[in-house]
């Protein structure tokens, strides 16, 4: 038994220059940790709650602090983040603030493995986790809600499958990056950077569809191993029931049409990962496309599932999909996110660990990743707060 002795809530700043919530949690014996929460931009409808940071450590500090120290034992997880859900009171975490909880959760779990002496992946996955890693996959050219005046696809992720360590698949996807960058230059397009660190071109989706092929092509030939791609299409940010479908540049698409376009674009480029293809409430359209090209490539529902449970189930019924992505703060606890990666892999459902468009240089998705046996971690390929996972992963890779 380790008691929570304290907490520590403070503003920090994120990725975009937003404030954000950090916590420190300290146990009796002298463990230590600290989190900090990112925050979406093309967030789904039906995630928790993040409220302004500063009212989000005003209601913590008021409700969360008091009923956790001197309370309840740090390395105890479980009992950690169900204290955390019973005193916010509320689904969706409004009481406390998303952005409080799973920065109070990630700072615990730290003084937990801290406490115990344990790397944090193997206090998040248990003495037979931490030997499987995750392929990183990393935004490479995007725009959606990340940037302006680029591509309506949010995110072409490089996907490095064939690496023969994470350390080789990491350096891979900042290489294709790089090239990416002397192709555009090449044609004279500007390149402007999004929120994640990604190029941000003011170029059509059909273009960045053909340099990213190209890119990944060269390093892939280069390196000698596969290097494939996929996209985030956060499509729930393209759908507009008013204008009968999703809205591009050079047209509106149907449901019907945007699962054609979908499943031609994965066929003609072999895409090995395609993130939220369909709205975040249509099941049903998920359903149809996974049904068609669901054994061809990964099929991953982000907004659609906000790493929900229940959604999951939802889609896990209707066949919606073959992947989940996994954010601890869609859903406010650690603890809710590896209920809903187990529910997962009991189901044939591979996860897919992410960041968020604005990030600190917390690390604790690395470490879930690889303490759950993620089959993919999403977090990018180069900006500061995007390494700092890549290059924590590297550090693990080291320890196992
Ligand atoms: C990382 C993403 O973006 P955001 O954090 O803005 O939701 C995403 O949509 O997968
Ligand atoms: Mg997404």
């Amino acid at each position: 038994m380790t008691l929570i002795t304290d907490i520590t809530l403070r503003r920090i700043l994120d990725s975009r220059g937003n404030a954000t919530v950090e916590a420190e949690v300290t146990t009796e014996a002298g463990g230590f940790g600290r989190g900090a929460a990112p925050s979406g931009a093309s967030t789904g409808e039906h995630e928790a709650l993040e409220l302004p940071a500063e009212e989000a450590i005003e209601k913590a500090e008021a409700e969360a602090v008091p009923a956790l120290v001197g309370e309840v034992d740090a390395t105890d997880q479980r009992a950690v983040d169900d204290t955390l859900r019973e005193v916010d009171g509320t689904d969706d975490f409004s009481g406390i603030g998303a952005n409080s909880a799973v920065a109070i959760s990630m700072a615990a779990a730290k003084a937990g493995a801290d406490e115990l002496g344990l790397p944090l992946f193997q206090h998040l996955g248990g003495t037979f986790r931490g030997d499987q890693f995750p392929t990183p996959i990393g935004n490479v050219v995007g725009g959606g809600e990340h940037a302006e005046e680029a591509t309506n696809i949010q995110e072409f992720l490089s996907a490095p499958v064939g690496a023969p360590s994470v350390t080789e698949a990491v350096f891979a996807n900042a290489k294709v990056h790089a090239r990416i960058k002397e192709l555009l230059n090449e044609e004279d397009i500007p390149t402007n950077k999004g929120d994640e660190g990604a190029w941000a071109p003011p170029i059509g989706d059909a273009k960045a569809f053909e340099i990213v092929d190209q890119a990944t092509s060269e390093i892939s030939d280069k390196l000698g191993f596969e290097i494939g791609f996929g996209m985030d299409m956060a499509a729930a940010e393209l759908y507009d029931e008013d204008e009968g479908g999703y809205v591009y540049d050079d047209g509106v698409k149907s449901t019907d049409e945007q699962i054609e376009y979908v499943a031609e674009m994965v066929r003609e480029y072999d895409l090995e990962f395609v993130e939220d293809p369909m709205d975040e409430n249509d099941f049903e359209g998920f359903a149809k496309l996974t049904d068609e090209v669901g054994d061809e490539t990964v099929i991953c529902g982000d907004d659609l599932y906000v790493t929900n449970v229940e959604r999951l189930q939802t889609g896990i019924d209707k066949g919606s999909s073959n992947s989940i992505l996994i954010k601890p703060n869609q859903i406010g606890t650690l603890s809710d996110a590896v209920d809903a990666i187990e529910l997962g892999a009991e189901n044939g459902i591979v996860a897919a660990v992410s960041h968020r468009s604005g990030e600190t240089e917390d690390t604790t998705i690395a470490h879930l990743a690889v303490g759950t046996a993620a089959d993919f971690i999403k977090t990018g390929t180069v900006a500061g707060e995007r390494t700092a996972k890549l290059n924590e992963l590297i550090r693990i890779e080291e320890q196992v």
